[in-house]
């Protein structure tokens, strides 16, 4: 009853007049049925009403006017004419005509209305306070007083120009109070949408219609923009937006992070074209045709007329335009088919007609044949359309011209023409990094970065916004990585330590003075000194040790340089202060060594200096694993050296403080994070019982194993730093003295090759030396016959090498068996060694002089640097060869003798492979994906990112000062999954 009178007083006293008016034009179309719709009226007039009038409290107003059936229309019109004190609506005509109005008059009639007066008036009643919306451009100057209502009721009728018949309309699409205006994924307009994205680049822009809401905000000040649906990109068709989310481009930065495969010089210059040469030139399509030449093959041919510039040499052609003779020359490209559905004509017609006559295109490959004068032929090429948004221009200017890669079906020209309208879009302030870090490193902002990536001026552009795009990706892997070990240590001090460390390595060490009584033992217990960066290498670790925070050291060094010695020494500076330590290697030979090695080296000190040193591996007996496991346990086993055994479950230590992985690129990322998490676990739970140890500190105690990781594979510094971005890094950048370099030799394993080798082998043996001779396989193979085999060539070497006793060596072998095979090698009691590739990692014989490998090109690059390193590991003069199957595979053994370079070797063997291959699945751990960087030559870029990332945090522990560079940071990579 309430609502009834309030809505009552309120039509009367606010609109009684011009409602009325309405009403009665109402009434009279309604009569005539010329414009009679229920629908239409509830959906105006009535919509209206309940806007007006409906807010939370009116549901019972709402109520009141609630009509249906088929008389709603005229039952609406009934209620709202005796609401405004009226008999019916009849009466309420009657009396209008009376009055003699006129409907021409009524588009007045909204405006009048003074909303804000009925508001005051009658509480009850909540006209909209929503902030305005935009709907139509010329909105703008009808801005006044009015409240949103009014105002959009007037934008509503001065929209349909004045007539009330299309102004009652309201279509959903551009109803005036509607908050979300209609997008292109409407029904009514997707239909249209998929007709016209079948004409990409002629289309008409959807534009501001489409997506109002979310066309780029011009002042936009922050990263977000990136990450913004592409939705917002202006002139793209639902279709396209659906085609574009379906391959995974979800925002604007993931457009913008689609880089182009390449640049296409549309100027052609061109020296004389050569049968085999590599050519990339612009040109036009003359023809297409797909021909079918018998049931199962046919081929497409595409003739393109390129226009070069032709001169002796190519470079001319900038200086001397006027010598430069222009011409036109013809490239045939040959696409052949086979099968009988690649060859029906069909297909083939559906082939070529990708390729319409006058199309602009860039054409790379190599000329397979010449033709005639001036036609060339290719077989292998790519063909790249050029048309485009702006082309033209682009093409006029003769910039390089950027070629996308295809992504998840979507043609490199949509993906082209989306990424230019995103660039369009792009603020000059959308960088995250800090103005200082692109200064100091020389680095183009973001903007011009996407800009000169996308649309170069030039190749020197492209290069440089190429550089920031690498650097980006290194730094935020850099920043993630050491943001997460600050958050890991607790206190200010701490972190400042940490980062204080990261910086100056080189000031962080302990003189050997200050080591500890058991360390300078070992060091005066030495048949050698160490060399300086053995020291150095020593020094920098024994001052992490002493650190309250864990060190996680990668240690490398090239093949036989010594390294093993520097973590007996880290060992033994933990163990005189009372800790344990832990030695890990991948294979029971290389422990036995380490064991050996370590135990003769202690045997030279008095028996109350001794620490106890234990072998655990998987040849270990039950008895005596489990005696060793108590000792570990108790912590009368000061040290431990062994394999994976070390991580079993059951192996649990009483006060570990260090844990040394060597040869650690063996082990899988799980495995090393398991040895890590386990020892951390087991030592602080135990340890944390002893807590009344001196020097044990609280902190201590609790504190995760330091972690000296050894690699002998030399890994590149860059890739090292990508794969450890939070590890410290120590390399060994010298050999012990009197080393001579190994003299290498590949040769192609025919009987003239052999021949030269046993000789060699021969006089080397006479000479007093023992020679190794690795073969691929263990038995011989009826997959593989042309590899050699180490158990099936045992018996012939033997008979070959009379007097000079053999020895066999492989991984099938027992474990003593092993053992026994590598000791008598070592003692001199057999001279020669077949072996697989078991001797590859650590294996140490001083005075092993020679080294054949059999089979060479099945072998990496890397890996033979590293079998190659197993001699010339004391002072005799050492030989190397390697044995190449075929001539074809001799060229890359070659590199080999060139250099000894283990770093060179593996930078050679990452460009040859690629890094996947080196690094392995299981090598790759969280190493990210590189977009653009390509770690084998952008190394400096890595290191540049490393110290950018050190020095923002050291400005910023938290990264508080850098909120954007957060946020970037967070985008990048959730911090969560870079956890090890
Ligand atoms: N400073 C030195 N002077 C002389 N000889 C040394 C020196 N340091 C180490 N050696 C000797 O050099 C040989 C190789 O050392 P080690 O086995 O530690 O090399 P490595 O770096 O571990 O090599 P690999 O990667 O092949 O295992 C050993 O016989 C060792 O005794």
């Amino acid at each position: 009853m309430i609502a009834s009178s309030s809505l009552q007083s309120w039509l009367k006293c606010g609109s009684d007049n011009n409602l009325a008016r309405v009403i009665s034009l109402e009434f009279r179309r309604g009569r005539s049925k010329r414009f009679g719709s229920k629908m239409r009226f509830r959906n105006a007039l009535g919509s209206r009403l309940f806007q007006w009038c409906s807010r939370e409290n009116h549901t019972s107003v709402r109520k009141l006017l609630e009509v249906d059936g088929r008389s709603e229309r005229s039952k609406l019109l009934k209620k709202v004419s005796v609401l405004m004190g009226y008999s019916n609506a009849q009466d309420l005509v009657e009396q209008q005509r009376a009055r003699g109005e006129s409907a021409t008059e009524l588009i007045s009639v909204f405006k009048e209305i003074d909303f804000p007066e009925i508001s005051a008036k009658f509480p009850c009643i909540k006209i909209g306070d929503a902030s305005p919306i935009e709907l139509y451009e010329d909105s703008t100057n009808m801005m006044c007083k009015e409240t949103v209502l009014s105002e959009n009721l007037t934008n509503f009728i001065r929209g349909s120009g004045g007539n009330l018949e299309t102004a009652y309309k309201f279509p959903n699409e551009c109803h005036p109070l509607r908050q979300t205006p209609t997008t292109s994924d409407d029904a009514s307009s997707t239909e249209e949408s998929s007709l016209m994205a079948h004409h990409i680049s002629q289309e008409p822009a959807v534009g501001k219609e489409a997506c109002p809401e979310s066309l780029p905000d011009a002042t936009t000040s922050d990263n977000s923009m990136l990450d913004k649906s592409i939705r917002c990109l202006p002139g793209t068709t639902s279709r396209q937006y659906r085609q574009l989310e379906e391959g995974g481009f979800h925002t604007v930065r993931k457009l913008l992070q689609h880089f182009p495969r390449t640049y296409a010089d549309l100027r052609n210059p061109q020296g004389p074209i050569e049968d085999g040469q590599y050519i990339m030139l612009f040109g036009t399509v003359i023809s297409s045709r797909g021909i079918k030449v018998k049931s199962t093959l046919g081929f497409l041919e595409v003739v393109v007329g390129c226009s070069i510039v032709e001169t002796e040499l190519s470079s001319s052609v900038k200086s001397n335009h006027s010598d430069a003779e222009q011409k036109t020359i013809h490239l045939h490209l040959k696409k052949f088919f086979s099968g009988t559905r690649f060859s029906s004509q069909y297909f083939l017609n559906c082939m070529s007609a990708k390729h319409k006559e006058g199309d602009l295109v860039y054409v790379s490959g190599k000329i397979k044949k010449v033709l005639a004068n001036g036609h060339y032929e290719l077989k292998e090429y790519t063909i790249d359309g050029l048309e485009g948004e702006g082309e033209q221009s682009s093409m006029l200017d003769r910039r390089p011209h950027a070629i996308y890669p295809s992504k998840a079906g979507l043609k490199p020209n949509l993906l082209g023409l989306s990424i230019s309208r995103a660039l369009k879009m792009l603020t000059p302030d959308v960088d995250p990094m800090p103005p200082d870090v692109l200064f100091e490193f020389n680095l183009p902002n973001l903007f011009d970065a996407y800009m000169g990536i996308h649309k170069p001026k030039d190749r020197d552009e492209a290069d440089f916004a190429r550089r920031r795009f690498i650097f980006d990706d290194f730094f935020y892997l850099q920043l993630g990585r050491l943001f997460q070990m600050l958050e890991a240590v607790g206190t200010r001090v701490e972190k400042e330590e940490l980062l204080y460390k990261c910086k100056n390595h080189e000031l962080n060490t302990v003189g050997a003075d200050d080591w500890s009584p058991l360390t300078k033992k070992l060091l005066k217990s030495l048949p050698y000194s160490l060399t300086p960066s053995q020291l150095s290498a020593v020094k920098e670790i024994i001052w992490d040790l002493r650190r309250p925070v864990p060190m996680n050291r990668l240690l490398q060094g090239d093949v036989g340089c010594g390294k093993t010695i520097i973590a007996f020494l880290a060992c033994m500076e933990v163990v005189s202060s009372g800790f344990q330590a832990a030695f890990m290697v991948p294979t029971e030979v290389l422990a036995v060594q380490h064991y050996g090695h370590l135990t003769s080296l202690l045997d030279k000190f008095d028996g109350d200096d001794k620490p106890n040193i234990a072998l655990l591996t998987g040849s270990t007996s039950t008895r005596e694993s489990r005696i060793i496991r108590n000792g570990l346990k108790t912590g009368e086993i000061a040290m431990v050296i062994g394999t994976h055994s070390l991580i079993a479950d059951k192996t649990d230590f009483s006060a570990l403080r260090i844990s040394v992985i060597d040869e650690q690129q063996r082990f899988g990322v799980v495995q090393r994070g398991r040895f890590n998490s386990k020892l951390y676990t087991s030592s602080s739970k135990l340890s944390g019982e002893n807590t009344s140890s001196d020097e044990a500190s609280d902190s201590e105690a609790f504190m995760a194993p330091h972690v000296l990781a050894m690699s002998a594979t030399p890994i590149p510094r860059t890739l090292a730093l990508a794969l450890y971005g939070d590890m410290s890094l120590t390399q060994i950048t010298d050999l012990p003295p009197g080393r001579q370099p190994i003299e290498t030799l590949a040769l192609e394993g025919n009987d003239a090759g052999f021949k030269t080798v046993f000789q060699m082998m021969r006089d080397e043996l006479i000479d007093g030396g023992k020679v190794y001779l690795v073969y691929p396989i263990i038995d011989e193979s009826e997959h593989l016959p042309q590899l050699r085999a180490a158990t099936a060539e045992f018996d012939s070497i033997k008979e070959k090498f009379e007097g000079y006793p053999c020895g066999l060596l492989h991984g099938r072998m027992r474990s003593d068996e092993k053992d026994e095979a590598l000791s008598s090698f070592r003692s001199g009691e057999t001279r020669i060694l077949l072996s697989t590739q078991v001797i590859e990692i650590g294996v140490d014989v001083p005075d092993a002089s020679m080294m054949v490998v059999m089979n060479a090109e099945r072998f990496g690059i890397a890996q033979l640097h590293q079998l190659r390193g197993r001699v010339g590991r004391g002072e005799r003069k050492s030989r190397c060869i390697f044995l190449a199957s075929s001539p074809s595979t001799l060229p890359r053994l070659k590199v080999l003798e060139k250099s000894a370079d283990g770093f060179y070797l593996a930078n050679a063997d990452l460009l040859l492979r690629g890094p996947g291959n080196l690094l392995g699945k299981k090598q790759s751990g969280h190493l990210p994906e590189f977009p653009i960087a390509r770690l084998e030559i952008d190394g400096g870029i890595l290191q540049e990112a490393h110290h950018a990332a050190l020095k923002v945090l050291a400005s910023s522990n938290d990264l508080a000062l850098y909120p954007r560079l957060k946020v970037e940071l967070s985008m990048r990579q959730p911090l969560c999954i870079l956890g090890d």
